[in-house]
């Protein structure tokens, strides 16, 4: 019996996935954790936590590198909900260019009055924006999302100018031909009317929209923020809305700082929040996390390598998490030759730091191996998988 613990609403349809093997939310300490935006950074993790789920595809919210050392695999859900936020972020380019929510609130004023429609008449002029065919769209980040916004954005007529040094294969065979490449993120933001962020939030790209970017745009540019708060610096974007640099600061994320700030238009994070991302996700998350309970295979993992194990063909699986450094793979054969065990199946797999190796054994696995596999220098963790048998 697996326990998942859900750490936000996740939708009905991924939790039905798990069969009677499973039980949701119950007393036990949880084997994986399912969850969408709860920041995970101050969360105790039970020692029997395997596993992590992130229905969605930001996961700044969880100590990924304190859960690797762990043993604890991360999963996020990668293109799930991109279209809900492409849609969106469609959306936000029109709310920045043509005053909609000035006008709307402006035409609540008008409620109680007569001659409304005469009134929206004379008074509508003060709204009046620009139109978004022909102007030109900056798009940093071409992941699931950005590709989706830049193809998005040419049909509708606009000029798109996409920057992402780290593009992959995939995202660039979904690339339209009429998306321009640009060379640098200084070519992109010094060409946009509007500029759209779709980097994930780490390290290198935190304030990357900051005072020294801010002054490199068009004056009356436009930025939209669907990515995370932070990618932003608050300061400057204050700034450069007051003195109208910026026309339009439109984000995803409001905080304490930009709730208050003139020319932002706030929405509350709504960009994933459709029913069909929300169930994308949900299912595309369980699956991961059933797949790597009951196998032990990982895939979509943002620490530990992706490794299709498939089904157990021998008596035991073995897996291993392990720091990726030289003379593992034979210190843990040497464990096995030690006890006369043959290894039927082996898979070794890593990513930069860390390395993955499962093996499928005939011979029963008792305390004492496991204790030798435990103690090998640089392994943090050994899991013996039960469900195997011929
Ligand atoms: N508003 C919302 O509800 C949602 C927000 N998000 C946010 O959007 C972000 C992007 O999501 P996806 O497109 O699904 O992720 P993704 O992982 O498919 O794409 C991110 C892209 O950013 C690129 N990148 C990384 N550093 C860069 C840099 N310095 N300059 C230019 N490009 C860089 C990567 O190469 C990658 O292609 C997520 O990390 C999350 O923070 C995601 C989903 C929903
Ligand atoms: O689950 C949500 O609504 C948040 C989506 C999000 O921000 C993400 O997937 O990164």
């Amino acid at each position: 019996m697996f326990t998942i613990k859900t750490l936000n609403k996740i939708d009905e349809r991924g939790l039905a996935l798990f069969d009677r093997r499973y039980e949701i939310n119950g007393e036990g300490e949880e084997d994986a954790i399912l969850v969408r935006s709860a920041k995970m950074h101050d969360y105790v993790m039970p020692k029997s936590l395997l596993a992590i789920g992130r229905a969605g595809a930001g996961v700044n919210n969880i100590p990924v590198d304190q859960c690797a050392e762990k043993g604890v695999v991360v999963f996020n859900t990668p293109g799930a909900n991109a279209n809900a936020v492409k849609e969106l972020v469609i959306a936000g380019i029109l709310l920045s260019s043509r005053n909609i929510v000035g006008g709307i609130q402006w035409a609540q004023t008008l409620k109680g009055q007569e001659d409304v429609a005469k009134q929206v008449e004379s008074g509508k002029g003060a709204f009046t924006g620009p139109e978004i065919e022909g102007k030109v769209l900056g798009v940093i980040g071409l992941g699931a999302i950005g590709v989706l916004v830049a193809n998005a954005a040419a049909s509708l007529g606009m000029e798109v100018y996409g920057y992402d040094p780290f593009i992959s294969v995939d995202a660039a065979w979904g690339l339209s031909r009429a998306v321009h490449k640009a060379p640098s993120m200084e070519e992109v933001l010094a060409k946009a009317d509007y500029v759209t962020v779709h980097v994930p939030l780490m390290e290198g790209t935190r304030k990357m929209i900051n005072k020294e970017s801010l002054g490199s745009m068009k004056d009356g540019v436009r930025i939209l923020n669907f990515s995370r708060d932070a990618l932003v610096d608050d300061e400057a974007m204050e700034e450069a809305t007051a003195s109208g640099k910026v026309s339009y600061y439109v984000t995803d994320f409001p905080n304490e700082k930009t709730i208050g700030m003139q020319n932002v238009i706030a929405i509350p994070h709504l960009g994933a929040s459709t029913p069909e991302s929300e169930v994308n996700c949900a299912i595309m998350a369980a699956q991961e996390l059933k797949n790597y309970l009951e196998h032990g295979s990982i895939k979509n993992s943002v620490n530990y390598p992706d490794c299709e194990a498939g089904p157990c063909c021998s008596n035991h699986r073995v897996t291993l998490h392990h720091r990726n450094v030289p003379n593992m793979v034979s210190q843990i054969a040497s464990v096995f030759a030690k006890h006369n065990i043959n290894i039927e199946d082996m898979i070794n797999k890593s990513r930069k730091d860390w390395a993955y190796t499962v093996l499928d054994v005939e011979n029963d696995l008792n305390e004492e191996i496991v204790g030798e596999l435990e103690a090998i220098e640089g392994v943090v963790r050994v899991r013996l998988i039960e469900e195997c048998g011929r």
